[in-house]
């Protein structure tokens, strides 16, 4: 792997290099100097905001390397790119003769940089790699293909540096070094639903944030047009992945939490500010609920019990009953939403009415059905019959009165059930008026689930769902009825399932979500955790899932695992992070969320900055309470990818709550007494499969401090 500028082949690739990033400049100054022309003034703006979008993605960042790859396609193996060569990078460059300079790396000439292998070498003759230090090119190295042996030792130096580099900031792209069982779940066709299972750090988020950036670039106008969402577990962990697409130059998707998502329509009538307990929360979670809602929707509609009479002009037109009850069971019979179902039934009575007209000799026009549908006693009787229905207050009335939860559950939840999450009987005191209910998380999606009911929800057309094994059979809906047309990537690991209200399997989330035929794939290389610390976390598999085998992992440096039994956890945390201190790379201290105020506050005696992950002071709910700003918050403005990037302005160790470390990784982890981490949860498999998140959040060192005995499961096998 040569590293000096000296050498030719260097001097050769820097010279493509600074020809490339000069040729991006010229297609940046030819789109600025484009004039917006519309037909108007509207469409002159919304050109110019296009010329500005796209002057903005051709922007060049010098830390970042605008390829990283090099494709020879062989002269004598059949290719549509015989003989050809490109470079592979993060966008397309091409000169002024419009010839490529760099492929973008989602292009499907360049599948062959992900999966071409000695076996397939998918028509390479050569594959090269090349190493950067700030933007600069330093290294490069060559992968025969075609039978010749490699000059240097087997595997991938710069793939090895890529992966055992130290963690500063939020997540980064892995463009450059995606393996080929990720890459088959990138680019994974867009109508396929795919659902992944994988062991911590395997590459679950880094997949699910590439596929969208594979899809929008190979269906933009279907994606631009439908929208597509990434769905993570918490703010904290959407801050952490939030640069990645952006770095790869998608700046459109939407990243939300499942709570933000069901609440957004409802922001000015509904705050959520209660935690039901495990045991509601689990039956509010219940698939069963969509049908108890669905029943307590329906219910509001009454039975006619007299004629309808309308007049027009002199002549009285009399509908019975009974046909009005006809009308009405044709529409439900047709399946249609609740509300649609109102609006189509005055359609459905004026155009009866419009019949007997022309029976009678008269000759009404679509004018006359449309008087008719808007006249007083039809909008009288569908309002009597089918009336408008507040979601929020539909919802009120069920939690609040046992009587009509009974009726509307009878059959579907027992009454010890019932019990548990009406307010009136669980002991919560019931709110007197909607404006003082104390909503949850949990309500959150039973009153999306009953919007929905009233009227369709907006499908997109993908969903990535990150950590889907936590989400409830009603959030997978919730989740679902948001890609009910699309598509969806189904990210998670059943080891890591931590809430009361989980669906509980693979199985059962992709049939709650709607996508029961999602094709199933397994990623087992990891790539965060060092083989030592994995192994030592794994001893909780055979108790957290027994089901699964135990995970691996492609790092070659073994990583430190120091296991400690101390007096005194608060004053050890201190000691043991002034010893990663000095050490490039970011310090998490993750410890039960109930311990996060004393641990803060031994911090700070002994003087160490540091940040409280999800801390917000106008939170009372925050676990912990305290006004430390979180590391994200001060996180500096977005920038890409860059390898000597300064040391962010945050505080270089992060104090976390437990219940916010999924999905996150530092460098050095230091985790403070795993029996409280366990016992923190409802049930004991939970906080043992909590502390397995826990244990596998370190990129180079975990540290453990004790002074309570460990937990056993993590005992010496
Ligand atoms: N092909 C790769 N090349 C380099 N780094 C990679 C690769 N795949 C994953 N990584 C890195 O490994 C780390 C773990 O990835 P990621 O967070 O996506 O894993 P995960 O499976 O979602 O983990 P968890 O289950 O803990 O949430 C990240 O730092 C990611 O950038």
């Amino acid at each position: 792997m040569p590293q000096s500028g000296d050498d030719p082949v260097i001097r050769a690739e820097r010279a493509h290099l600074a020809a490339s990033r000069a040729a991006l400049r010229a297609m940046r100054d030819e789109t600025l100097a484009l004039r917006a022309q519309g037909g108007n003034a509207v469409s002159t703006e919304v050109l110019h905001q296009a010329i500005q979008a796209r002057a903005a993605a051709l922007l060049d960042h010098p830390d970042v390397p605008l390829f990283f790859g090099r494709l020879d396609y062989s002269r004598e193996l059949p290719s549509r790119y015989q003989g050809e060569r490109y470079y592979v990078g993060r966008r397309h460059v091409h000169d002024a003769a419009g010839d490529p300079m760099v492929i973008d790396w989602r292009a499907p000439v360049s599948v062959a940089f992900y999966r071409a292998s000695g076996k397939d070498p998918h028509g390479l003759a050569l594959r090269r790699r090349f190493g950067f230090s700030g933007g600069e090119l330093t290294a490069f190295e060559d992968e025969p293909l075609d039978g010749a042996v490699a000059a240097g030792p087997p595997g991938s130096r710069i793939l090895t540096a890529e992966i055992e580099r130290p963690r500063v900031g939020p997540m980064r792209d892995i463009v450059a070094t995606i393996q080929p069982e990720q890459d088959e779940i990138v680019r994974a066709d867009l109508a396929a639903s795919v659902c992944v299972q994988g062991a911590p750090g395997t590459g679950k988020t880094a997949v699910g944030l590439h596929r969208v950036a594979y899809l929008l670039y190979t269906h933009r106008e279907r994606l631009r047009r439908g929208g597509a969402l990434v769905v993570g577990p918490n703010r904290q962990f959407l801050k952490y992945i939030e640069q990645v697409l952006p770095a790869l130059g998608e700046l459109e998707v939407a990243q939300a939490t499942v709570q933000e998502l069901v609440s957004k329509d409802f922001t000015q009538r509904f705050t959520v500010r209660a935690t039901d307990s495990a045991e509601a929360a689990r039956i509010k979670g219940d698939a069963r609920m969509a049908q108890v809602l669905h029943r307590a929707l329906w219910s509001s509609l009454s039975a006619p019990d007299e004629a309808l009479i309308v007049t027009r002009g002199v002549r009285k037109w009399r509908m019975p009953a009974y046909e009005v009850q006809e009308h009405i069971d044709a529409i439900r019979a047709r399946g249609v939403r609740y509300a649609a179902g109102r609006a189509m039934l005055a359609q459905r009575i004026a155009h009866a009415v419009l019949t007997r007209m022309e029976a009678a000799g008269e000759s009404p026009d679509d004018r006359v059905q449309d008087a008719v549908a808007r006249s007083r006693p039809v909008k009288a009787l569908v309002d009597r019959l089918w009336p408008a229905v507040d979601p929020v207050k539909l919802l009120f009335g069920l939690l609040s009165s046992a009587q009509r939860l009974a009726a509307a559950a009878d059959g579907l939840l027992d009454t010890e059930e019932q019990a548990l999450i009406c307010w009136e009987r669980s002991g919560a005191k019931a709110p007197r008026s909607l404006a003082a209910a104390r909503w949850s998380a949990a309500d959150a999606v039973l009153l999306d689930e009953l919007a929905d009911q009233l009227d369709r929800a907006h499908s997109l057309a993908h969903v990535v769902l990150d950590e889907a094994q936590d989400l409830s059979p009603m959030q997978c809906r919730a989740v679902g009825r948001r890609c009910a047309t699309g598509s969806a990537t189904v990210l998670g690991d059943v080891a890591q399932a931590t809430t009361a209200w989980a669906a509980g399997s693979w199985e059962e989330t992709l049939r709650h979500l709607g996508k029961p035929e999602a094709v199933r794939e397994e990623l087992t290389q990891g790539f965060r955790v060092p083989r030592q610390v994995i192994e030592y976390a794994a001893r909780l598999l055979p108790f957290a899932a027994p089901q699964l085998a135990p995970p691996t992992s492609v790092r070659q440096a073994d990583g430190a695992l120091d296991v400690r039994e101390v007096a005194d956890v608060g004053y050890a945390i201190g000691e043991a992070a002034a010893s990663v201190l000095g050490a490039e790379g970011s310090i998490g201290i993750i410890a039960a969320d109930a311990s996060i105020g004393v641990l803060t506050r031994a911090l700070t005696e002994r003087g160490f900055e540091h940040a409280v992950l999800g801390a917000d002071p106008s939170d009372p709910s925050d676990p912990a309470g305290s006004s430390e700003p979180s590391q994200a918050d001060s996180e500096p403005e977005p920038e890409p990818e860059s390898e000597q990037q300064p040391e962010p302005a945050a505080p270089r160790i992060s104090l976390v709550p437990a219940s916010l470390a999924k999905g996150l990784e530092y460098d050095f982890v230091i985790v403070a007494e795993p029996a409280d981490i366990v016992e923190g949860e409802y049930a004991e498999v939970l906080g043992l499969r909590r502390l397995y998140v826990v244990l596998t959040r370190a990129v180079s060192a975990l540290i453990v401090l004790h002074s309570r005995p460990l937990p056993s499961q993590l005992g010496a096998r």
